[in-house]
């Protein structure tokens, strides 16, 4: 870590600040701290800053505008901080001390090499909830016959679960010792190669499985959806995954009143807002999968672990468009970090070619968790026009018939032509 301030803090704007029931108070001029990105993360987030920008300005006028601050992380840290400052402390406390930000995809090598930075910074800050809205635009095209069938909203656990990254490597002393202590002191007689073993360890709490679930619930009461699905691989890992499912459940009973159907597990309860029933199902990993593709109606609001819903994630935006047009945030309590699905899909990195929608995306969930209601639509009416002019990045223009492809600024620049 270093003492370097590389941060320019804008002279104009205020910071958002958050009230004990997690209400904001955004000033006309927040200042929203913003990390480009690696790879297309130099495409796509200016390209996002435009769109977010226009459409402040169209709904209102001089009176609003946003005051961005660049914050670094990942390569572009490195040449700024020094090598090795991939995650700089002030980048860290802005994320958290500025409320709400956004953030361009970073790089995380396979194998070894540095862990992961997007999940360094959802740990270091607790942002537990990684909120990933699935939804079709029409016009999108689909390998399905019907997407528009598709219609969720993930909330996966950012915290926990064998993505926490403790791991150790084959024939490293950390895993010698782990299988030592398995072996001998557990009597675990399953480990099928000890010696040439990687070791993995796996953390799922009743804590951390309840907070997720809780705002699962409270998210499907507030937007009067019918359903909430557990999903999780609990047959397998019974004491993670099966307790994921059995907290799950136990809250839904102890907390929002839900009661079994038929002798259960599944159960129902019913929205105090509109009166209507929110039934709380679960399915598993594997079944659920072929689900979402065959009866992707009979979902809702899902609530599940961290791999799961990173896997989930990539497979649900496919049906609605792909991964160009996927959506996120990852949230605690008090601060919004909003991020795409998608990675930094380097073999695009710098072309200006591939879709800016799921930044665009971010940028509209981030506006309308400011309560920055008007902007937030102007951007999804002037998306979907976009995208029905059949002027498209790519990704969509090679599925689409008599489409023109235009460059990720050229989409930005569709999208804002589209608000006039
Ligand atoms: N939150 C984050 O910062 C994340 C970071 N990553 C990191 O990104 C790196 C690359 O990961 P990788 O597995 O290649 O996954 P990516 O998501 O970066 O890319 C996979 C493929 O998805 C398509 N794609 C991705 N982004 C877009 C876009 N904006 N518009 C259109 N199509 C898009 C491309 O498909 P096609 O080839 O068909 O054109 C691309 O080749 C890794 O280091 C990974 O760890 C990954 C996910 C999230
Ligand atoms: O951190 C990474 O590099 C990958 C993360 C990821 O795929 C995700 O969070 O969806
Ligand atoms: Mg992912």
């Amino acid at each position: 870590m270093s003492g370097n301030q590389h941060i320019q803090v804008p002279a104009q704007g205020q910071k958002i600040t958050v009230n004990k029931d997690s209400s904001l108070n955004v000033p006309d001029q927040p200042i929203i701290p913003f990390i480009e990105g690696d790879g297309v993360g130099v495409d796509v987030t200016p390209v996002m800053r435009k769109v977010a920008d226009a459409a402040v300005a169209k709904a209102y006028g001089a009176r609003r505008k946003i005051q961005w601050m660049e914050i670094f992380a990942g390569e572009k840290a490195t040449r700024i901080y020094g090598p090795d400052m991939w995650l700089p402390e002030e980048t860290v406390a802005a994320v958290r001390d500025y409320a709400v930000s956004i953030k361009g995809p970073l790089t995380t090598p396979v194998g070894g090499g540095i862990r992961s930075l997007n999940v360094a910074l959802r740990q270091e800050l607790d942002l537990y909830v990684c909120l990933r809205p699935v939804q079709y635009f029409k016009g999108v095209p689909s390998p399905l016959k019907e997407p528009e069938k598709t219609d969720m909203v993930i909330f996966r656990e950012n915290s926990e679960d064998i993505y926490a990254g403790i791991e150790y490597a084959a024939g490293s002393e950390g895993a010698k010792k782990l299988i030592a202590f398995l072996t001998q002191e557990m009597g675990v007689q399953k480990i099928r190669f000890p010696e040439t073993s990687g070791i993995g360890i796996k953390p799922v709490s009743r804590e951390g499985t309840e907070r997720l679930v809780r705002k699962a619930i409270q998210y499907a009461i507030d937007n009067d959806k019918p359903s909430v699905t557990l999903v999780h691989k609990g047959n397998i890992m019974k004491f993670t995954e099966g307790a994921f499912r059995d907290w799950g459940y136990a809250l839904a009973q102890r907390e929002f009143g839900a009661e079994q159907i038929d002798g259960g597990p599944w159960c129902r309860l019913r929205n105090p807002r509109t009166g209507k029933d929110i039934v709380i199902k679960d399915s598993i990993t594997d079944a659920f999968l072929q689900q979402i593709l065959m009866r992707p109606a009979d979902y809702s609001v899902v609530a599940t672990l961290n791999l799961n819903g990173d896997y989930l994630s990539d497979a649900l935006a496919a049906q609605v468009g792909g991964i160009g047009i996927a959506p996120g945030a990852n949230m605690s309590d008090s601060v919004a970090c909003f991020e795409a699905t998608h990675g930094t899909a380097p073999k695009y990195a710098g072309k200006d070619y591939v879709n800016p929608g799921s930044m665009i995306l971010c940028a509209e969930m981030m506006l309308r968790h400011m309560g920055w209601r008007e902007a937030a639509d102007l951007i999804v009416q002037s998306l979907e026009k976009a995208i029905q002019s059949k002027q498209v990045t790519y990704d969509f223009a090679r599925l689409m018939e008599g489409a023109t492809q235009v460059s990720c600024s050229g989409f930005g620049d569709v999208v804002i032509s589209m608000m006039d």
